[in-house]
């Protein structure tokens, strides 16, 4: 008796994997840059868009084009579903003839629903919901991913693998999948807003903008660094940078009397919502 482990055949190691992208954005982009800083060749990876706009950055790391969707399915082995969320009915019902048990489906789009994606696919397909973030483009997204109903934990193996120099990569509940939107996919968008408001204030007092921005960007790096590799938690962080009765606590005061710790909170929860809005008029 050979035992059923020893009859699996292995899957397939990210090196030998076909990959393509629907959709040429910038999402499509951060991900294939990831995934190009593993061990996938740019020879082994397509990319579609209807127009040639977007596609000169994609030929510029290598990776073949075309305006053609189901090209990109017939030569893939795992496919991102990367344009916006009102088109995925639309390409997937042009792509799901070609969909074989062979692919993995992967769409990105923000409140499709797992659900939605079975219903557009062929029976059985093996379809995942991921979360990415833009940082992907400097191997620092924040991704979270749900699987489908066909999708087996060697799949998740698989595209961990794959994603993994994407930066974060973690797998949970599609219910979190809305949330993660709202702190991570958007939220480095809040990131942003709040470096702009940083450097701005430093306008403000007399320095030069250019200088201003620059000092901001690495603020906002050099304080996620720590945060993130000292594993400590945010507020202990804030405390060792206060000295009593010094500069911080007067700024942290200002803040609080400006509310930013419930705005950030609601900013997220409006992301959140926002999302399962989508998700509820299924996005189009
Ligand atoms: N931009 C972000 O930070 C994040 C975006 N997402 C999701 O990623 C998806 C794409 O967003 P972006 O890259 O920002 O959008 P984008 O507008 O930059 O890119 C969309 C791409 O789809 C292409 N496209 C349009 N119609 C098409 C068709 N029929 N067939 C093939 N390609 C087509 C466009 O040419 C474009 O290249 C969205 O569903 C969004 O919810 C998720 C997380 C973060
Ligand atoms: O704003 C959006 O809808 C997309 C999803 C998360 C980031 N960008």
């Amino acid at each position: 008796d050979l035992g059923g482990d020893s009859l699996r055949i292995p899957s397939p190691s990210p090196d030998i994997l076909k990959i393509g992208f629907i959709g040429a954005g910038n999402m499509a982009f951060g991900i294939a840059k990831g995934i190009l800083s593993g061990n996938v060749l740019p020879a082994n990876v397509k990319v579609s868009a209807p127009s040639s706009r977007n596609l000169g950055r994609f030929q510029e790391l290598g990776i073949a084009v075309t305006h053609s969707n189901i090209e990109v399915v017939c030569g893939s082995d795992v496919v991102f579903v990367a344009v916006k969320p009102h088109l995925v009915p639309l390409v997937l019902k042009e792509v799901t003839q070609h969909v074989t048990d062979r692919h993995m489906i992967v769409s990105v789009a923000a409140g499709v629903t797992l659900a939605t994606l079975e219903e557009l696919l062929p029976e059985n397909s093996v379809a995942i919901r991921l979360m990415p973030n833009l940082p992907c483009l400097v191997q620092e997204g924040a991704l979270l991913f749900a699987r489908g109903s066909h999708a087996k934990q060697e799949d998740s193996a698989l595209l961990r693998s794959l994603l993994h120099r994407c930066g974060l990569v973690e797998e949970g509940p599609e219910a979190w999948i809305d949330i993660h939107t709202g702190l991570s996919g958007s939220g480095v968008a809040f990131v942003y807003l709040f470096a702009e408001a940083l450097a701005e204030g430093a306008v403000k007092m007399g320095m030069p903008s250019a200088l201003a921005h620059s000092i901001a960007s690495q603020t906002v790096l050099g304080a996620g660094r720590l945060l993130r590799d000292s594993g400590k938690h945010p507020a202990q962080l804030r405390s060792e940078v206060c000295t009593p009765g010094g500069t911080t606590i007067y700024g942290l005061h200002t803040l609080e009397q400006g509310g930013v710790r419930a705005s950030t909170m609601s900013a997220v929860e409006s992301a959140t919502e926002r999302a399962r809005e989508l998700e509820k008029k299924k996005g189009f």
